[in-house]
């Protein structure tokens, strides 16, 4: 995350660092906790890495520098990749894993509630991108969990800033017109979660943006709310 701040225990108890256990581990994207045993993420984040047994989640941890044999991890069961996903910028960029086992929901890991299809021009305006990472374009993985509060664009005007790609009406977008706060690399995958009348909801993912927090660049978003059905049917 660009431009923002040092999260606290508990405040974003739904965000997991998906790892890959290959020859090291390492982080590559965040998840959204939705149920006890489901994560959402972007599918980009899966390219390639399709197979189950290499992905680790880490609920419940605030720095990743927490993470070592004996900090709780799962394993996954399932992944399900959306069918029409090709790149992040052609959109349908989301994916569900299944976790081995269900969690056990605490103070530090439990799930954001699901947009509703219904809530599709609810106006957000108390949103947030978080991450752990990089905090500019060329940097590297944040230990401590970052948060930064960015406002929401019409897809009219995301539709101007990026002439080359079409900004459908199940993606979403946010950020400020002077830049300076953006998700970056290692983000991705990762809830924008947006708090409306006392109840959170992760109304996007972060999927994709020209460089990070550049100005008239905003962050694109899967919309979440559009793809309701498809993650209760698939979850359910
Ligand atoms: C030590 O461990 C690490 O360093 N891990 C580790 C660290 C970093 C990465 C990996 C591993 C690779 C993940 C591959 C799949 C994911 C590949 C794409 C992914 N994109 C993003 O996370 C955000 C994109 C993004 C999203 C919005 Cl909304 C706005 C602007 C954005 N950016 C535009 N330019 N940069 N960001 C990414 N993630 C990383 C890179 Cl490198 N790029």
């Amino acid at each position: 995350v660009v431009g923002g701040t040092d999260s606290v225990p508990g405040e974003w108890p739904w965000q997991v660092s998906l790892q890959v256990k290959l020859s090291t581990q390492r982080h590559l994207c965040g998840g959204s906790i939705i149920s006890n045993q489901w994560i959402l993420t972007a599918a980009h984040c899966i390219d390639n890495l399709e197979n189950p047994n290499i992905w680790r989640v880490y609920p419940g941890i605030l720095k990743l520098s927490e993470i070592n044999e004996d900090t709780p991890v799962f394993k996954v069961q399932e992944i399900i990749i959306h069918p029409q996903y090709v790149i992040a910028e052609t959109g349908y960029d989301i994916a569900l894993m299944k976790l081995d086992k269900p969690m056990n929901f605490t103070d530090l890991q439990q799930p954001i509630c699901l947009p509703s299809k219904e809530e599709t021009n609810t106006m957000y305006t108390h949103c947030w991108v978080i991450g752990w990472g990089y905090t500019k374009e060329q940097d590297q993985v944040q230990d401590i969990l970052q948060k930064a509060t960015i406002p929401l664009v019409s897809n009219e005007e995301c539709q101007t800033r990026y002439q080359q790609d079409r900004i459908d009406n199940k993606m979403i977008c946010a950020g400020y017109r002077k830049g300076g706060q953006d998700a970056c690399k290692g983000d991705s995958g990762g809830p924008l979660s947006c708090k409306h009348e006392e109840i959170w909801y992760v109304v996007g993912i972060t999927s994709w943006g020209e460089g990070c927090a550049r100005p008239e660049q905003p962050g694109v978003y899967t919309k979440v709310a559009e793809y309701a059905d498809w993650i209760l049917e698939k979850t359910m």
